[in-house]
């Protein structure tokens, strides 16, 4: 990473996390570039990082060595049509998009080297992580800038197989959404039990910041963690059945299946 340039496409909310964790990591900001459509974004992302933000996709990849397409999936086939007269070969595209193939985005662009990946919005932190696919066209070394730009902001999966992205997608991609449901709902809850609402919330968000960094540190599985909490006729087995008892393991799986279908279904309805 230390003199690759990185031409963000898109500078919404996954560009500015990827933006921000990179800034953080210490990456100058004349390394990174960005476009995009809407001048009040524009005028944050600069602002809040430090780079230079454009109105004309074109120029924000002149001299980029690796290209981050962080548009909706929806628009990705136009955006890849307009850039495609613009590229040079050598420059390494990488799609952070739901559901939008390598097949799709070689076809928009040519036969260029392609790294499909799925991130997550905690990249912003530095505490993201990404699942990676490459295309055959890929070199090691531009293997390596991926990773690397992936790896800035947290920790870097390859994947052997395109189609693990659709479950990578419903496990962390749309993962913190899943996280931050069960935070608004506990947080509900505990105020209707009768905690001031800030005490509900701050009892909630240190509770989920420290059972996730205690099932990271650990070396015992969660289930595991889970029983250590979990006295016999206590508090959390009242709780724990009460989530049993509503099929809470089903809820989980049918989420990430509807997840996991909607990233192929944007493949079929998106694709060439
Ligand atoms: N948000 C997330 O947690 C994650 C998102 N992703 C993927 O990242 C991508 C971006 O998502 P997200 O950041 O949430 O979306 P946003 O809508 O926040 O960002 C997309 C940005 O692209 C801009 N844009 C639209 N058209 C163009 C264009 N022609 N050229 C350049 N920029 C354009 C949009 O502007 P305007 O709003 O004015 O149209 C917007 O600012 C998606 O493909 C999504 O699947 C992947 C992992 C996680
Ligand atoms: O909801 C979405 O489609 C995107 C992809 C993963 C997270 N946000």
């Amino acid at each position: 990473m230390s003199d690759t340039r990185i031409a963000f496409i898109g500078a919404g909310n996954m560009a500015a996390s990827l933006i921000g964790g990179l800034r953080a990591q210490g990456l100058d900001a004349k390394q990174i570039r960005a476009s995009d459509p809407g001048a009040e974004t524009r005028s944050r992302v600069q602002a809040e990082h430090g780079i230079e933000v454009f109105e004309d996709n074109a120029q924000a990849i002149a001299d980029a060595d690796v290209i981050v397409l962080a548009v909706k999936p929806q628009v990705m086939k136009a955006v890849c049509q307009d850039l495609q007269a613009s590229l040079r070969d050598g420059q390494l595209i990488v799609s952070i998009a739901a559901g939008i193939t390598c097949a799709s985005l070689q076809d928009w662009l040519g036969a260029r080297p392609v790294v499909r990946c799925m991130p997550n919005t905690p990249a912003l932190l530095r505490q993201g992580v990404s699942g990676l696919y490459a295309t055959a066209e890929v070199s090691s070394a531009q293997r390596q800038q991926a990773e690397q730009l992936l790896s800035a902001v947290g920790t870097a999966l390859w994947l052997d197989q395109e189609q693990q992205l659709d479950a990578v997608t419903a496990v962390s991609g749309s993962g913190p959404a899943y996280f931050f449901l069960l935070i608004e709902a506990m947080t509900a809850a505990g105020e209707k039990l009768g905690l001031p609402r800030e005490t509900a919330s701050q009892l909630t968000l240190q509770t989920a910041l420290g059972a996730a960094r205690m099932a990271v540190a650990s070396d015992v599985d969660a289930a595991e963690l889970r029983r250590r909490v979990t006295s016999p006729a206590g508090t959390t087995e009242a709780a724990i059945k009460s989530f049993q008892g509503n099929a809470f393991e089903a809820i989980v799986e049918q989420a990430l299946q509807a997840a996991a279908t909607r990233s192929a279904e944007l493949a079929e309805q998106l694709g060439k």
